[in-house]
């Protein structure tokens, strides 16, 4: 018999997730089928995102083999029934407060850096490079965790080594570009590019620096289709944007409008929750149908 959600106390809601305590030792971090765009969340569940983007997390965990805070299996009897196979059992971590972000491809906020100064975070990059440039090797660009609604600030390696010192500074970094490289070939060789990911570490109460959070998931990582990659050419989002073309170009609503968007059609809904599932299944090999949770 799986005990009830609301045995767990919550110590943390986010935008599309929640964080519960087990116990002392333990937490439950669940994952929602709650989609964001354009900084809003949408009023229409995507059904079984939170289920896909678990499963994403659970396939690198293992496949990456880095030591992290997974505490059990996905259908650990601790984990309720009604958030079987959207949800984890976590060790309770002491998390680092960095955003240890790694990117492959120049976009978003790097770009934005790099056409101000020619560098991302204090790394230099070589001159004309364009929205969607593969950065080769991949480079460290930490953030500093934004309060509840804004964005994360980019900053320097070294300022992070004066946060949390050189040494801590110089693994998260090593770790942030090893298991992100590793992630993104597995992804890059089935046809998705992982453009950029967001990982967060803890240590646990025996010292240990394990991974922590979500891993490579849709939510944390940009991915594109490797079909369509090209160069100086603005790729869209491999899963949301279905939603982002349907809202801009459809639905009448506009981004500068201060309403928040509509609620989305159930073929937007349909087709969006089949993009979640071919990402991963074309990444892990596996059948999202074997994932628990799914319909009794
Ligand atoms: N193993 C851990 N130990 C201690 N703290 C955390 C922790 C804190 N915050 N977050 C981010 C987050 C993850 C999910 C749902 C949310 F609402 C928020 C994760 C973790 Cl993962």
């Amino acid at each position: 018999m799986r005990p009830e959600l609301s045995e767990y106390t919550p110590i943390y809601s986010g935008k599309v997730r929640e964080l519960y305590e087990i116990d002392d030792e333990h937490l439950l971090l669940v994952a929602s089928d709650r989609i964001s765009a354009y900084d809003y969340i949408l009023d229409t569940p995507i059904p079984d995102k939170g289920r896909v983007l678990t499963a994403m997390s659970v396939f690198f965990f293992d496949a990456l083999g880095v030591p992290n805070h997974l505490a059990g299996p996905a259908d650990d009897p601790r984990i309720p029934e009604s958030v079987l196979g959207r949800a984890l059992v976590t060790r309770r971590l002491e998390m680092v407060p960095v955003e240890c972000v790694a990117r492959g491809y120049l976009t978003g906020s790097g770009l934005k850096e790099y056409r101000a100064g020619g560098e991302v975070c204090g790394v230099p990059l070589p001159d004309g490079l364009v929205d969607g440039s593969r950065i080769d090797p991949p480079i460290f660009t930490p953030a500093t965790k934004a309060a509840v609604g804004d964005h994360d600030e980019n900053v320097s390696f070294e300022r992070v080594a004066e946060d949390v010192g050189i040494e801590l500074a110089t693994r998260l970094r090593d770790l942030t570009l090893d298991v992100y490289t590793r992630g993104a070939d597995i992804a890059r060789e089935r046809g998705i590019i992982l453009a950029d990911t967001k990982f967060e570490f803890g240590h646990s109460s025996d010292g240990d620096l394990l991974l922590a959070d979500e891993v490579l998931t849709p939510d944390s990582s940009r991915y594109w289709d490797g079909a369509l990659y090209e160069p100086g050419k603005t790729l869209p989002s491999f899963d949301k944007q279905i939603v982002r073309d349907w809202l801009t170009k459809e639905s009448g609503w506009s981004t500068s409008s201060d309403t928040p968007p509509p609620a989305l059609p159930a073929e937007v809904v349909e087709r969006t929750r089949a993009r979640y599932i071919e990402a991963y299944e074309r990444i892990s090999g596996l059948r999202f149908a074997d994932w628990p949770g799914g319909a009794a």
